[in-house]
């Protein structure tokens, strides 16, 4: 008898696709005992993706493309992996995986790309493995993972609050053009927080106030309310003077240059423009999809931008988007 060669069994691959942010409004309590600032804040998904490819493998390894992938770890520390042992000890699987990410989202840049890589990497395992876990299971390794990894789950427009990890979904209508200027150099978000922590000491000290007394409102949903309205509205110019963030000031203290970014936003026009989160990526809010454009070439023309990326808002949460 002779036997046939069979086929390898085909490999199977889990494609996710998640998104980016940006704060359109960043609320800062006073650091608490663990080190986090409670804070509120108005997540929106906006469409610069992250790509997540799983594949069967026998150890669990990461491989990184697209810009500024050099700066991505591919140790233990990438926030993938870090997904992929997590979700493998809760549900006790002993299977390997590979993950390649395709990056999209400036890394380091304020809007929240490593956490996309998580919650992407959460979806692909549970498909993969099939481990079934439910919606409320995968956001509470979300949490684990890191404060902006449930919203890269949950994408569209959502307010945030305890360290950003509880959501509450925000009511949206129409769409929202952006331009982002990209930066090379990234910033740590605990650095950028602890850099507000001293200045808001500074400024306390300068007014001989204890320095925690200047944000004993500053955690009030109602502060937000002409930002919600806005965007209920669908009204880009009101969202526009509704936008805030109160990590800008440590951002542009440790990024000087910022300043001029922000400035070079205000001359062509755009409608608002902020430090995204941590930065230093900045954030421009357009009048439509061809101003958004307009607003690029004035980054790229000015000089003030390594890279430029355009994106209209909001969009959904990490999807799979093939499973074969
Ligand atoms: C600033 C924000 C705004 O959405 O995002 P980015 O701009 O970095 O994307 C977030 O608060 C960042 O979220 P994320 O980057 O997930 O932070 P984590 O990994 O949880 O924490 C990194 C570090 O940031 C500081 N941190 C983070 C969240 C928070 N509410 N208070 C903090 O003080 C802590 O020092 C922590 O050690
Ligand atoms: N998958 C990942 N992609 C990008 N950065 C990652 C990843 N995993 C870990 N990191 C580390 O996390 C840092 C910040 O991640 P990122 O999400 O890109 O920025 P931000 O927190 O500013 O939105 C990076 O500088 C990098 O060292």
């Amino acid at each position: 008898m002779t036997l046939l060669p069979v086929d390898p069994l085909p490999e199977r691959e889990v494609r996710v696709r998640a998104p980016g942010k940006v704060n359109l409004s960043l609320r800062v309590g006073p650091v608490a005992e663990d080190g986090y600032h409670p804070i509120v804040t108005v997540f929106q998904a906006v469409s610069v993706f992250e790509e997540v490819v799983a594949t069967p493998s026998s150890g669990r390894t990461v491989s990184v493309d697209g810009p500024q992938s050099e700066l991505v770890p591919t140790d233990g520390s990438n926030l993938a992996l870090r997904a992929v042992e997590l979700i493998a000890e809760r549900t006790g699987v002993d299977e390997g995986v590979h993950l390649h990410i395709s990056k999209g989202v400036p890394v380091a840049g304020g809007m929240a790309g490593g956490s996309a890589d998580g919650a992407a990497a959460l979806l692909a395992c549970d498909a993969l493995w099939h481990t079934g876990l439910s919606r409320d299971e995968l956001v509470a390794l979300a949490a684990e993972l890191g404060s902006d990894v449930p919203f890269a789950l949950a994408g569209h427009t959502a307010v945030g609050s305890g360290r950003g990890h509880l959501l509450t979904p925000a009511l949206c209508r129409g769409e929202f053009h952006w331009a982002f200027a990209v930066q090379d150099g990234g910033l740590a978000a605990g650095a950028v927080y602890a850099e507000r922590d001293r200045l808001v000491e500074a400024r306390g000290a300068a007014h001989r106030l204890p320095a925690a007394d200047e944000d004993t409102d500053v955690l009030d949903p109602d502060e937000d309310v002409a930002l919600m309205q806005a965007l209920r509205a669908g009204d880009p110019h009101a969202l526009g003077a509704a936008l805030r963030n109160d990590l800008e000031d440590a951002a542009l203290s440790l990024a000087p240059g910022l300043a001029e970014v922000l400035a070079v936003a205000q001359d062509a026009g755009s409608l608002g423009a902020v430090v995204s989160g941590s930065g230093p990526t900045v954030a421009a809010l357009a009048r439509s999809r061809q101003h958004a454009l307009v607003i690029a070439a004035a980054f790229t023309a000015a000089g003030v931008a390594e890279r430029v990326l355009t994106a209209s808002a909001p969009v959904a949460g990490a999807r799979i988007v093939s499973a074969e």
